[in-house]
């Protein structure tokens, strides 16, 4: 898939250097686009849906100020892209509760007994105390690879090689595990022959799921299916709830692009992908951030410095429009301005982007705020308790000595980032006044600045 997928790397970095019209360029991009998701086997349909939203958005969306056009365009096909691979989703990885049982299932060879292990190497990694289970009484060697994986990350085993009772051993291994103060304990049950069984497979899913009640089970599936993965994905989703997916041998298939995609398509959580025949080579699965890899953003840094901060500023238009509604700002709404400013520019510069606040009088020269100072107020608001910024009418002069120790700064700089929230604060209740004045007399701000 990486081979595949690899192009597209290529189609973003020409796509930004291009010179063809802006037209002339999406269309050959969306082409060329739409050959590559195909080579990957995503399916016809989803990528026809894709490429559709994406030239539309192409042609309709207008960039923000400080971004170029094919920028923006580039930002629109990372945004469907992920979409397509899941949206905005970040696994739960880390347990809410221990100890954690996770069930592996999956169809013979799909990599389940490495998998196993690279999850259990993974949680190690974390400073969890995982332990290996191995209900596989179907393939006799099962028990001595497990056995082996679980010597070389040092991890505890157990299982039972002369039984056939998967369901027995199951119950009695998890019972072992937390008894030897394991916190996640990880089960490998037996695979079945091909892909019609999975009726099988699910029955006996559920009936090891009976006698050791997981916390979660997780479906091992192997990226060379490619489209066929859905069928199997569906009927998995549906039939438990408490359901993970973990594709497996992304590296060595063309057809991890329709696996992915597919499997995505059933609303299933994708928790791990499989990158290798290596222990460590799995990576949780965060599509924002794997098709930002597939787009090569991560070699165009000062592209996705500049996508970052669109989606900071953003964040800060939704607070700003929130504050001025209760015309009341909170510290933390200073520090993700602060943050933002550092990458675009002054506050009266931000103001410009929300509509409505085009038109409102904005003192630049008591919003300039020079870098240091920025670092500064970082500091301070990362040192201040819940309570303090929340309500910062509480923080006197024992709780400013405090902030300003643990922030390594002065007192000074306290006041100084206290009085600076009062003047925003001020700031946006005029506003708020304004708009209502306004208001009452008919007009609407937002309309005449988007007519600008
Ligand atoms: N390239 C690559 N190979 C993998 C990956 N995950 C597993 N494999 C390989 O796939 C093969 C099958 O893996 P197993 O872990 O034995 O499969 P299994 O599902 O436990 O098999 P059964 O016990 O027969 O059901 C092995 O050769 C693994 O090394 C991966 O992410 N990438």
């Amino acid at each position: 898939m990486s081979t595949v997928l690899d192009s597209l790397k290529k189609l973003v970095v020409d796509f930004l250097r291009g010179k063809d019209p802006y037209e002339v360029a999406v269309e050959n991009f969306i082409k060329e686009l739409q050959k590559t998701l195909l080579r990957a086997d995503v399916n016809v349909k989803l990528v026809l849906q894709l490429t559709n939203s994406i030239r539309e958005r192409a042609l309709k969306e207008k960039p923000p100020p400080l971004v170029s056009r094919n920028e923006w365009f580039i930002k629109i096909v990372y945004d469907e892209l992920s979409n397509l691979f899941g949206g905005d989703v970040k696994p739960q990885v880390f347990p809410q509760k221990t100890p954690y049982i996770i069930m592996l299932v999956g169809v013979q060879g799909s990599g389940k007994t490495t998998t196993a292990a690279k999850i259990a190497y993974f949680y190690k990694r974390y400073g969890y105390r995982p332990c290996l289970v191995c209900a596989d009484t179907y393939r006799p060697a099962a028990y001595d690879q497990l056995s082996q994986l679980s010597k070389q990350i040092d991890v505890p085993f157990c299982g039972e090689q002369k039984s056939t009772d998967a369901v027995n051993i199951a119950k009695k291994c998890t019972e072992w595990c937390i008894n030897q103060n394991s916190n996640i304990v990880i089960i490998d049950t037996a695979g079945r022959h091909g892909y019609g069984e999975e009726e099988a497979l699910l029955k006996e899913m559920q009936e090891i799921a009976k006698s050791v009640n997981p916390d979660e089970i997780m479906m091992i599936l192997d990226a060379s299916m490619g489209q066929k993965a859905y069928e199997l994905a569906l009927r998995f989703h549906s039939a438990t709830p408490i359901g993970s997916i973990t594709i497996t041998k992304l590296d060595g298939t063309a057809k991890g692009g329709g696996a992915l995609s597919a499997v995505a398509a059933t609303k299933a959580i994708i928790k791990f992908i499989g990158v290798g025949e290596k222990i460590p080579e799995i990576e949780v699965f965060e599509p924002r951030r794997f098709v930002g890899r597939l787009l090569g953003l991560g070699d165009i840094s000062t592209l996705i410095e500049k996508l970052k901060s669109i989606e900071h500023s953003e964040e800060v238009e939704k607070r700003f429009a929130k504050a001025l509604s209760t015309g009341k700002i909170t510290l933390a709404d200073i520090y993700l301005q602060l943050q933002t400013m550092r990458k675009l520019g002054p506050l009266a510069k931000i103001v410009q982007l929300i509509p409505g606040l085009s038109m409102m009088p904005i003192d630049d020269k008591q919003m300039k705020i020079t870098e240091e100072k920025m670092r500064k107020w970082l500091a301070i608001i990362d040192s201040m308790t819940y309570e303090e910024l929340r309500n910062p009418s509480i923080i006197d002069k024992n709780r400013m000595v405090k902030i300003a120790i643990g922030s390594g700064t002065t007192i000074e700089d306290v006041k100084e980032l206290l009085k600076y929230y009062e003047l925003v604060n001020t700031m946006i209740k005029n506003i708020k006044r304004r708009k209502t004045l306004f208001k009452k007399f008919g007009i609407d701000l937002a309309k005449i600045s988007q007519e600008q």
